[in-house]
């Protein structure tokens, strides 16, 4: 049954950018699903949007049929900074949905209690938020969020700001507690830009593209819990998703600087992922690379997504593969690597050669930065517009296309 649904939602902030298009979604009982994507691609959004945080700019959002203006009455929510109120003690805070609700002091303090121990942390009643570790904060987060006994948990990247063992704990006893008949809530969706963390815990996996953020894929997880991350069929699966979120960088038809944006990459990142590859022959595969150098996937994508751009490395399924452009860029002197990635950067970055043909017409090769942001804003948030125009300048520096003069705010053709 579905729980909560969206249909052909579409959100724009400010009329502007468009953050989600056209997404239909279903959360149904008795699954947990992930929503995952790289950064921007509209999952928190998407997440809010479910909880009735967010107004779609159209579409519609219902629960349990009902379509829902304000919040969505049967959500709990979890966030990664656990937003607790930092005066309260860890029972105030839990109470305080319920309080909401108007119970009575005595049914709060029950129901606050009993979620407490639910999640372990009976014994910290009465404690602060900053008295506790960050993993025991985010089970205040979770107590805060069950003791509404929502039909639906929703949360967004709830284990991303815990280190590594204390965020696999977590995940473990909420796994476990999602299998055990005393979970209180019908359903989980969660957020995150984590592949392991989403094949380790959800039934179904929906897949965002971003530019605008719309569903990519949509897959299920066929396999039994507790699972094992070591087992063949889960790393097939964690391929396969690589692969698929590669693939969104190939699929960029358009080429202009706001249809085809730069990931955000230096030229010192490009260096030590080709040379990383050099090294491995080559090629190397993109869950292994990813692993070996303790990243996460949304660390890896823009590197490899600008790699790809450039031509300096291809995607082929879930392994990436250096290209002869690649080799010579990673083989040559200093003078020639940087007439190489020249050459690479006007030809297959939009944004790049746009600016390097504006110097170039221009009466003294020089252009004020706002001329360019001003185009880019056309396409994208301040923050973004800044982001793209700084990536373009790293690329065309290390090319000696273009420079830029801080002091005059002014983009400088390069002889
Ligand atoms: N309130 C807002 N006003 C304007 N723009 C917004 C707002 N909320 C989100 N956005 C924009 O919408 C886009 C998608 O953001 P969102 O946070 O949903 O993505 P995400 O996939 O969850 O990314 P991340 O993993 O980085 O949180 C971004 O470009 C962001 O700048």
């Amino acid at each position: 049954m579905a729980l909560i649904t969206t249909e052909n939602i579409t959100k724009s902030f400010n009329g502007s950018q468009t953050v989600l298009r056209d997404v239909s979604l279903e959360l149904r009982a008795g699954e947990v699903l992930a929503l995952l994507g790289k950064s921007g691609s509209g999952k928190s959004t998407l997440l809010r949007t479910l909880a009735g945080l967010v107004e779609p700019s159209s579409g519609r959002v219902t629960y349990r049929g009902r379509a829902i203006h304000g919040a969505n009455p049967g959500v709990g929510m979890v966030f990664q900074n656990f937003a607790l109120l930092p005066w309260l003690t860890v029972l105030e805070n839990v109470e305080l949905g319920l309080r909401a609700r108007g119970l009575p002091s005595q049914e709060r303090r029950r129901r606050a209690v009993e979620a407490i121990d639910l999640i372990g942390l009976d014994g910290f009643e009465n404690a602060y938020p900053k008295e506790l570790s960050g993993g025991m904060r985010q089970r205040v987060g979770f107590a805060r969020a069950l003791v509404l006994e929502p039909d639906a948990l929703l949360m967004d990247e709830p284990f991303s700001a815990l280190d590594v063992l204390t965020a696999e704990n977590l995940r473990g006893e909420l796994m476990s507690l999602w299998t055990s008949a005393r979970f209180p809530t019908k359903a989980i969706c969660l957020v995150t830009h984590n592949i392991e963390e989403a094949v380790a815990m959800a039934d179904r996996i929906v897949v965002l593209a971003d530019n605008p953020g719309r569903i990519a894929l949509e897959l299920s997880v066929p396999l039994t819990r507790p699972r094992v991350r070591r087992a063949p069929a889960f790393t097939t699966i964690v391929d396969q998703i690589y692969a698929a979120l590669m693939g969104q960088a190939a699929g960029a038809e358009q080429d202009t600087p706001l249809r085809r944006p730069l990931p955000p990459a230096t030229v010192g990142g490009l260096a030590g992922l080709v040379e990383l590859l050099g090294a491995q022959g080559g090629r190397a595969d993109l869950h292994s690379l990813a692993a070996a150098l303790s990243f996460e996937v949304d660390d890896l994508l823009p590197l490899v997504d600008a790699a790809a751009l450039l031509g300096l490395a291809e995607v082929a399924g879930a392994e990436l593969l250096i290209t002869s452009a690649g080799e010579d860029w990673f083989d040559a002197d200093i003078p020639t690597a940087k007439s190489v990635f020249a050459r690479l950067a006007t030809a297959n970055a939009p944004l790049v050669r746009v600016i390097a043909d504006a110097l170039r017409t221009s009466r003294n090769g020089r252009l004020r930065d706002e001329f360019f942001l001003d185009l880019l804003r056309g396409g994208f948030p301040e923050h973004d517009a800044l982001r793209q125009l700084a990536t373009a300048v790293d690329w065309g520096r290390y090319g000696e296309l273009f420079s830029f003069d801080a002091v005059a705010r002014e983009l400088v053709l390069e002889e």
